[in-house]
């Protein structure tokens, strides 16, 4: 990228002190930073309500990129770009100073008035926050006003609904960015790529040549240090309404005219809106939840999900849910895309199956009735890449066929959770490009999709624990696979 093309603002992180500044936003910062993608026209403003200083701030920033990449030199150039400012988050006079220094540091790092507001901190405050930024002129000026908010995007439709309309009061769909990291992820931004620019598959991706899809998003995890949060959520609302119904909508959509953010979003939206509702009385039928009991991850022992903190000892909460997602239109109609995400589970694993048709009976098989199907794996994460699983001669004499399969790794992105994708959507924002983010439409019916469920399920105690640590889940989702004649492939290759 020519210096000239390279973006410039001030970046006002609200929650600067928190957990997610601290993993994710000052790391993904220093790599756009590194890899030359920003120059030195950036200067980041951390808002706060400790009583810290620009010196705490930039020791802090400091040890945040120490700990994610290890010893650094010259790190005192790059932190010297941060700056601290305590706030109150009802009270006006700070956002008028916050102007002020938005303004001056404007100025000093030439960022042609460019501002993203970035909002890091408990979603309560998030109406609050846009509106005072709107009252207090601080998105006003030549360049451009961003903002940037992070999940959860309400509690269920009706509390997004009203979220967004606090928003939309104090800035433009076009200058809102709803970050859904998933859709920061190499592996997933490659669903598209995969299916577009490939006849080999895009010719096959209808109802029929796939047989099902399977998404599963498994954690080792627990629920850590985040109960509060957590226990408010659940599964569904954490990882179901956002992160695993946009892979559904970028594996289901129809390929858009033109690679904009309006045409790919009007697929996705179209998507969604073909899914199929799950009525009251058919949730128990479509959809599995669970909730994980002790165990052992690693051959070391953990605690039950109730006996994590003194809060959850009696919790309904879901930390596992498995379903059945139909999609009632053309391409797919009578193919079940099968989502699975759950904490404490076997691995921490991404992984997209595509299940294709089988052939009636393969006669290089001793046994021809086994099922040997060619399956697509997408490995959106550990190990990033592409396998194909397809039948092959088996070596020496006799027509005998095995299973083999195509790897492609992609071996670029080091690990799990690193910060590639903040640093991929923190660097689309400030191009102005809002394709992997997410719009209210697709927000608005992904909540009603769930809606539906969490209905049903917080009016009804289930028989929580069910299924164990270190396990893949209770056994009735491997039920809800088998009842269709089908089961989950597995998560880890063989
Ligand atoms: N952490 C993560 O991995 C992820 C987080 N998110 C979302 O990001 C947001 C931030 O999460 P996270 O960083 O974990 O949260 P933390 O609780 O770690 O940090 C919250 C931040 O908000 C500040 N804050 C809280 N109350 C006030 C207030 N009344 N006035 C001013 N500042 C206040 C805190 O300041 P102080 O420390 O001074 O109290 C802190 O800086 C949340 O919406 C969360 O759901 C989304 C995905 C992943
Ligand atoms: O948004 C969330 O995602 C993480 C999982 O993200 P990943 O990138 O590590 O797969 C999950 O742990 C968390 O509960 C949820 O809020």
């Amino acid at each position: 990228m020519s210096n000239k093309q390279k973006p410039k603002a001030v970046i006002v992180i609200f929650g600067v002190t928190g957990d997610l500044a601290k993993r994710k936003l000052f790391p993904s910062i220093y790599r756009l930073r590194q890899n030359g993608n920003i120059g030195e026209e950036f200067a980041v403003i951390g808002v706060g309500r400790r009583p810290w200083d620009n010196d705490t701030l930039r020791d802090h920033v400091e040890k945040s990129i120490e700990n994610s990449f290890g010893m650094r030199e010259n790190l005192k150039n790059f932190t010297s770009h941060f700056y601290y400012h305590p706030f109150d988050v009802q009270e006006a006079s700070t956002y008028q100073t916050l102007g002020t220094l938005i303004n001056e540091l404007d100025a000093e790092y030439q960022t042609d008035g460019n501002k993203i507001f970035y909002l890091a901190m408990a979603p309560e405050y998030f109406g609050t926050v846009a509106n005072q930024i709107k009252e207090n002129g601080l998105k006003e000026g030549t360049g451009w006003s961003r903002l940037v908010i992070e999940k959860p995007f309400g509690h269920d439709l009706e509390s997004a609904k009203k979220l967004n309309n606090k928003i939309r009061a104090a800035f433009e769909e076009n200058q809102i960015y709803r970050i859904d990291h998933y859709l920061g992820k190499e592996m997933v931004q490659n669903i598209e790529v995969i299916r577009f620019a490939n006849g080999l598959f895009e010719h096959l991706w209808n109802n029929r040549f796939i047989e099902n899809i399977q998404i599963t998003s498994s954690e080792s995890l627990g629920v850590e240090e985040r109960a509060r949060y957590y226990d408010h959520s659940g599964a569904t609302r954490d990882m179901v309404q956002n992160h695993m119904l946009q892979m559904v909508s970028l594996l289901a959509m129809e390929p858009p005219i033109k690679l904009t953010t309006e045409e790919i979003r009007s697929e996705k939206i179209k998507v969604l809106r073909a899914l199929r509702p799950v009525e009251k009385d058919q949730v128990d039928e479509n959809f599995v939840r669970g909730q994980y009991g002790e165990g052992s991850i690693l051959d070391e022992k953990v605690p039950a999900y109730q006996h994590e903190a003194e809060e959850l000892a009696a919790s309904n909460t879901e930390t596992f849910v498995a379903g059945r997602v139909m999609i009632d239109n053309y391409r797919w109609a009578g193919v079940p895309f099968y989502i699975r995400t759950g904490k404490r589970m076997t691995d921490k694993s991404t992984k997209i199956v595509v299940e294709f048709k089988d052939i009636p009976m393969n006669l290089y098989y001793e046994n021809k009735t086994d099922k040997h199907p060619n399956l697509l794996v997408i490995n959106i994460q550990p190990d990033e890449g592409v396998t194909l699983h397809l039948n092959a001669k088996r070596g020496g004499t006799g027509a005998f066929a095995e299973p083999i399969k195509l790897a492609y790794k992609n071996t670029g992105i080091d690990g799990v959770n690193t910060p590639e994708a903040y640093e991929k959507l923190l660097l689309d924002c400030m191009l102005g490009d809002g394709t992997n983010f997410t719009h209210w439409d697709e927000v608005a019916l992904s909540w009603q999709y769930v809606d539906a469920l969490l209905d049903v399920w917080e009016n009804k105690t289930a028989h929580f624990p069910n299924y164990e640590s270190g396990s893949m889940g209770p056994k009735e989702a491997e039920e809800l696979l088998e009842k269709d004649g089908f089961h989950w492939w597995p998560i880890l290759d063989e």
